[in-house]
């Protein structure tokens, strides 16, 4: 008799309840933080890794399965075809083509819309209850083109948005005040990236609004500026890509919040891109971050914030722009 059958009774076949089932697609330096950051959580217990390029793949999901024996029993697969990801509860999209040289906005949104209709119809198929997490960029603009793509409800169908600004913007705030990041509140909604939108009004420690401490807070009449803040989330992103070339670990560690949240349901409050059509006067149909309580059906509920003439302008303002990109697309 084989070693096995002397030392173990198999009592039933091996099962995958698929019920906490991960698919991250894309093995570049976001997509392999946010599959590092995800198994270091414990979030899940079954993860599958996709990607184009068959050795990186391979050698990715070597080099993860060898750490199994520090990590709590997670199944570490990966595959170029679509079916590994069978059963998937989430789905986090972190696959897309570098900006090249002189690319406009609009070509790289076209090269990733054309990624995205190989990748996003194909994980709907094995998983179609799943929940898509994009990051890829530009994240909101192409959180849309995933929703189009996949005919999912827009519950379902969420983009990491703001949440690595909000991050950032609470680190940075933290850095200021000499308190924990995780005591440190404060909210960036909108657009992702260089157009986001700090909301001043909400900013608070234990409760305590520094808004209400310096009324003129985010503003240049702000004689302590600090409204600098924001404008550092911003430097800080392009000062790390100067430096190293890409950004991984921050992002990587607030996909697996986002990932911890969905899968736990915990339905804790998190800025990430949804549909925002009837919100601050949005008509058209844009995904922009705002805080949006999390489970495992996606969205659960949009926190209702009370927005200043000027914050809302600054919203309509990126939503006109992005609908503008996005009726050109082909799809
Ligand atoms: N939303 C955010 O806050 C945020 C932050 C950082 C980076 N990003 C974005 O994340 C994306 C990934 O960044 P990166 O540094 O990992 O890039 P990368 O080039 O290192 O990795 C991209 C990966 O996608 C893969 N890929 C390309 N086409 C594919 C396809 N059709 N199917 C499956 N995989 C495919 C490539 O093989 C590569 O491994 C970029 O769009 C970047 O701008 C977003
Ligand atoms: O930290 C980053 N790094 C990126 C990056 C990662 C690899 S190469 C570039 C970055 C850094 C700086 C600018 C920028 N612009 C951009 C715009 C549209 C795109 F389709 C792709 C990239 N992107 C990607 C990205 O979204 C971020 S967060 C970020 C970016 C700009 C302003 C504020 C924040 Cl919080």
């Amino acid at each position: 008799a084989l070693l096995k059958n002397k030392l173990l009774n198999a009592v039933i076949e091996p099962v995958s309840t698929g019920r906490n089932k991960v698919t991250v697609v894309g093995v570049g330096q976001v997509g392999m933080a946010c599959a590092f950051s995800i198994l270091s959580d414990n979030v899940t217990s079954d993860l599958v890794l996709v990607d184009v390029m068959e050795d990186k793949l391979r050698g990715e999901m070597m080099d993860l399965q060898h750490g199994s024996a520090f990590l709590k029993n997670a199944k570490i697969n990966a595959s170029t075809d679509y079916s590994a990801t069978a059963n998937s509860s989430l789905c986090v999209v972190t696959a897309g083509a570098r900006q090249r040289e002189g690319e406009t906005r609009l070509d790289l949104v076209q090269r990733n819309t054309d990624i995205f209709k190989g990748i996003i119809p194909q994980l709907i198929k094995y998983s179609p209850e799943t929940i898509l997490l994009v990051v890829s960029n530009p994240v909101d603009i192409l959180t849309y083109v995933a929703w189009k793509l996949s005919g999912l409800p827009k519950n379902r169908v969420i983009g990491s948005g703001t949440n690595l600004d909000s991050a950032r913007f609470r680190f940075l705030l933290s850095q200021r005040l000499n308190v924990a990041p995780t005591s440190c509140h404060g909210w960036i909604i909108g657009e992702h990236g260089d157009t986001s939108v700090p909301v001043w009004s909400g900013v608070n420690v234990a409760g305590v609004r520094l808004r209400d401490l310096n009324e003129n807070i985010g503003s240049d009449k702000d004689t302590e500026n600090w409204g600098e803040l924001h404008k550092q989330v911003v430097d800080s992103a392009y000062e790390v890509i100067k430096l190293k070339g890409y950004t991984s670990w921050a992002i990587g560690l607030s996909i697996a919040n986002l990932a911890s949240a969905i899968l736990r349901n915990s339905n804790q409050v998190h800025a990430v891109s949804t549909m925002v059509t009837g919100y601050h006067g949005i008509e058209n149909d844009v995904f922009l971050s705002l805080p949006c309580a999390l489970g495992e059906g996606g969205v659960s509920s949009i926190v209702k914030q009370k927005l200043t003439e000027s914050e809302t302008a600054l919203l309509q303002k990126s939503a006109d722009m992005m609908h503008e990109v996005q009726k050109d697309l082909k799809f």
